[in-house]
């Protein structure tokens, strides 16, 4: 089952498709919402614990009711007056009136019950919440905060735009939060990565059909990257898994091409050719066992103007280029990325190669593949956004260069990892420091470098390589050491 990731507006026009057009009553949505939900609070409350449960105006506060009631066992409930419920709550209320089990307390008393809760439910609001928090609702969440109890935030965390993650004057800290049918983008930046410690998603009956029509973005968890995956046949010869072009490197910065050289090859590229300056030939000749090298003319540790030269005669030799790695922001890098695009063959940017076409946009429009997996900062040259604006707002930037750019397969790298190509997205939600250090993003590079060669693909090679990337991480191995089996389990 995929997990999608939406903005509040994807969300309720999936909820809405699924009532109107699916024909699925929206109690019948709630009822599995709650179902899902009150197995997972079971699993975190222990026997005699005291939880109370507070519900909004909404349909999330509806949920809350409805947990009240699966959950069979005594519990506080605060709600708002059934005047001013949502229609499906005030079912849910109903169904309440002859429940011995729940308890509804006054706003002070529940207070008062906060201070010995073992656990608060908060289904205050949901995707409704359209406006400042404030009054006794903000009452309740400072003081939830203020709380010992084990919070768990029923679909998002009370106060937090679900779209942009920013905080409407107050929110719900959460211990866990449990998604129904989707993540929301706001979940996964701005405040939202402060906010809820733990993210869990639950599927509630919404058709995958409708996801896949609204095409929203997928998050790259295991089962995906198991798709994703190419396969290596055992009768394959070098030349099935791929011939690379690694161009990059300068005297004081030769490390980049070979993490990145090798990492390509440990990642099962067929052969692997990297192309360097001069100043830096014998070095690498000592480091690089695994790869043919070419050198060009250099001038003051990197490549000379004129070192494009030695290219010319490499059109149609290479299935994947790639450029950038250790190269500086020099004149020479910016003719080595035009010279590199008339090789007409898929082409991947990293680091100052992505600086070096910011001039010439327009080069990115090509007949053939092309990667870049630009961080934070080297987007900015990509696009007409600055810093701030990228970070409020990732996943409207790889939107809006995707569109623009259709040939182009975009890797924004941070501690969320967005890989989009025309109207796709995957989303990579595993946030670790291990991977804030220099030689990451050349790894990743030769990482996704290696898997195009055997599947000959750009968005899936991205795709598993920034996976397969963060995985590495993960087993506190350096990453370059990756091996491709532990995904295959
Ligand atoms: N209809 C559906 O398809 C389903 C909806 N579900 C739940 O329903 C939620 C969405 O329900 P709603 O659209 O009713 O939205 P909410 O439950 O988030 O609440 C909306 C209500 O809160 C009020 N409100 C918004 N901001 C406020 C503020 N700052 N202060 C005070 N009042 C404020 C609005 O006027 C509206 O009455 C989802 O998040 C989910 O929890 C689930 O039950 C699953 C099925
Ligand atoms: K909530």
């Amino acid at each position: 089952m995929k997990t999608t990731i939406c903005t509040a507006a994807q969300a309720r026009l999936a909820d809405k498709t699924a009532i109107h057009e699916h024909k699925i009553p929206s109690l019948i949505l709630m009822e599995h919402a709650a179902l899902g939900c009150t197995k997972i609070i079971q699993k975190h409350l222990q026997p005699g614990g005291q939880i109370l449960i507070l519900c909004g105006p909404g349909n999330n506060g509806g949920d809350g009711l409805a947990i009240a009631r699966l959950l069979q066992r005594p519990c506080f409930v605060y709600a708002p007056k059934a005047s001013s419920m949502s229609n499906d709550e005030r079912i849910q209320w109903d169904m309440l009136e002859k429940n011995e089990q729940v308890h509804f307390s006054s706003f002070e008393e529940t207070l008062s019950l906060m201070q010995n809760a073992d656990m608060v439910i908060d289904a205050l609001f949901g995707n409704g919440l359209s406006r400042n928090i404030e009054g006794n609702y903000k009452t309740l969440i400072d003081a939830v905060n203020a709380s010992n109890a084990f919070v768990i935030s029923i679909d998002i965390n009370s106060g937090l735009d679900a779209t942009t993650g920013k905080i409407l004057n107050a929110c719900i800290i959460s211990d866990l939060t449990i998604c129904l049918d989707c993540i929301k983008t706001g979940q996964l930046i701005n405040d939202g990565k402060k906010v809820c410690s733990k993210l869990e998603c639950l599927s509630i009956g919404i058709p995958q059909t409708i996801h896949a029509s609204l095409k929203t973005a997928i998050l790259l968890d295991s089962e995906e990257a198991k798709q994703l995956l190419p396969r290596r046949s055992n009768d394959g010869h070098k030349g099935t898994f791929g011939k690379a072009l690694m161009i990059g490197g300068s005297y004081s910065m030769h490390g980049a091409i070979t993490m990145a050289a090798r990492a390509c090859y440990q990642s099962g590229i067929g052969t692997l050719t990297c192309f360097v300056p001069d100043c830096i030939h014998d070095i690498l000749a000592q480091k690089m066992e695994f790869a043919m090298l070419k050198s060009g003319e250099d001038k003051n540790g990197y490549f000379s103007n004129t070192a494009i030269e030695v290219l010319t005669k490499e059109t149609g030799k290479y299935d994947i280029v790639t450029i950038g790695n250790g190269m500086g922001q020099q004149e020479s890098t910016k003719e080595l990325v035009q010279k590199a695009l008339q090789l007409s063959t898929c082409t991947l940017f990293d680091a100052d190669a992505c600086w070096a076409i910011r001039e010439h946009p327009e080069l990115l429009r090509q007949d053939f593949s092309i990667i870049l997996t630009p961080h934070i900062k080297e987007m900015t040259y990509l696009c007409h956004r600055s810093l701030s604006e990228i970070l409020q707002d990732p996943f409207g930037t790889v939107q809006e260069f995707c569109a623009s750019y259709p040939n182009c397969t975009l890797v924004l790298k941070s501690d969320i990892t967005l890989i989009g190509h025309k109207d796709q997205m995957y989303v990579l939600h595993q946030p670790n420091s291990a991977l804030a250090k220099g030689g990451s993003g050349d790894i990743l590079c030769g990482i996704i470098a290696g898997l195009y060669g055997q599947c000959r693909n750009a968005f899936q090679a991205a795709a598993i390589g920034t996976y397969i990337h963060s995985c590495c991480a993960k087993q506190k191995k350096d990453p370059a050491c990756f091996m491709q089996r532990p995904i295959r389990k």
